[in-house]
């Protein structure tokens, strides 16, 4: 039997791509890892760099700096590439001039022939990953976004540092935009099973329901926070990318919040937006339909028009709408 081979293609290998990079060589997840940015120095001398690394890597990978050709027998497309925040800027304001980069990327990738899994990270990566779709025609659950994993990541992590315990322990959601108008699902938020309401309610002494809007404003800035210090965020989306690649290749079935295309769940058509989803081989291959309560079923429609309303000029420009 002829064994399959893994191929990632990665587009943009900035301070995102190249991290990424590093995390899927060290936890030996894809066979074959392509990286293509404009910047050709960067990319050729990370190629170089991480195939130093092979000796010590879990598996033996193939790891090169190329072209759009190579997109033609990749499994998945990942696409860093394109303008970042600076600081006391929001994720939105990235939009136009990463949509004109969009435009020619993903129009490269599928005169290659491409017929695999978008997964794309740059911002605003909701919209980014609806014009993806638009541009590439690929079915919607082949085209997914990181959307709220790295949100989710941190509010696992914050909340492991509240009740000190494991961050594996700690299961709950931030939905909605990758961006300011996120929110957290505290309905379905627990801590080894136990709700966290409960948890607080039973360590009075120790907890107050009043801390959990603190955490989740830490969790929603945190990017701002970041970006201040050191101008870019980038270790946490890669090994949520990662987390991301692995859960296709390996046909894992993960339940991760994706940016998925939305066409009357939730109550909104046609938007591609933070929400948990199954994901496999396939892609993704089920949106879960969470039971929100009222307060946050109102903050997700709201999130859901705000993306609508940001992209229309887009849709104007790129689809006559
Ligand atoms: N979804 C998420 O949770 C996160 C998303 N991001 C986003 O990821 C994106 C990348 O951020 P960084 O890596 O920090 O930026 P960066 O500036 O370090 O890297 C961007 C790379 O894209 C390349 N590039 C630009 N136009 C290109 C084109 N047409 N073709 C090929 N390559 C091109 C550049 O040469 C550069 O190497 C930003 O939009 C950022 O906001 C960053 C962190 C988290
Ligand atoms: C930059 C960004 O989107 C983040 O760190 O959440």
């Amino acid at each position: 039997m002829v064994e399959r081979v893994n191929r990632v293609a990665l587009i943009g290998t900035g301070a995102v791509g190249s991290s990424y990079a590093f995390a899927l060589l060290n936890q030996g997840v894809a066979d074959e890892l392509v990286m293509i940015d404009l910047n050709i120095d960067k990319s050729e001398g990370d190629a170089m760099d991480l195939n130093h690394g092979l000796a010590f890597a879990p598996s033996s990978k193939k790891i090169w700096f190329g072209d759009y050709n190579d997109c033609q027998k990749a499994d998945i497309v990942v696409i860093t590439a394109g303008a970042n925040q600076k600081p006391g800027e929001t994720r939105l304001d990235l939009l136009e001039k990463n949509t004109a980069v969009f435009q020619s990327i993903v129009e490269s990738v599928m005169s290659s022939g491409f017929d695999g899994i978008f997964v794309v990270a740059t911002n605003p990566v909701d919209i980014l990953t609806y014009m993806t779709r638009e541009f590439s025609k690929l079915p919607a659950h082949r085209v997914i976004g990181s959307g709220t994993i790295l949100d989710t990541a941190r509010l696992r992590y914050q909340l492991s540092e509240y009740f000190d315990v494991s961050a594996k322990n700690v299961h709950g959601y931030i939905i909605g935009e990758h961006g300011d108008s996120e929110l957290p699902v505290w309905s379905h938020t627990t801590i080894g099973g136990q709700s966290v309401f409960d948890r607080i309610q039973d360590s009075p002494e120790k907890y107050n329901i009043s801390d959990l809007d603190d955490i989740f404003e830490q969790v929603r800035d945190a990017a701002y926070h970041i970006i201040k210090r050191k101008g870019a965020t980038h270790y946490g989306i890669a090994m949520g990318l990662v987390r991301l690649t692995r859960a296709i290749l390996h046909n894992e079935n993960a339940i991760l919040t994706v940016s998925s295309h939305l066409d009357g769940i939730y109550g909104v058509e046609d938007i591609y937006i933070g929400v948990p989803a199954i994901v496999n081989r396939s892609g993704i291959r089920e949106i879960i339909p969470l039971h929100l309560t009222e307060e946050e079923n109102r903050k997700f429609l709201d999130s859901a028009s705000i993306l609508k309303e940001t992209m229309k000029p887009v849709l104007k420009q790129y689809k006559g709408e």
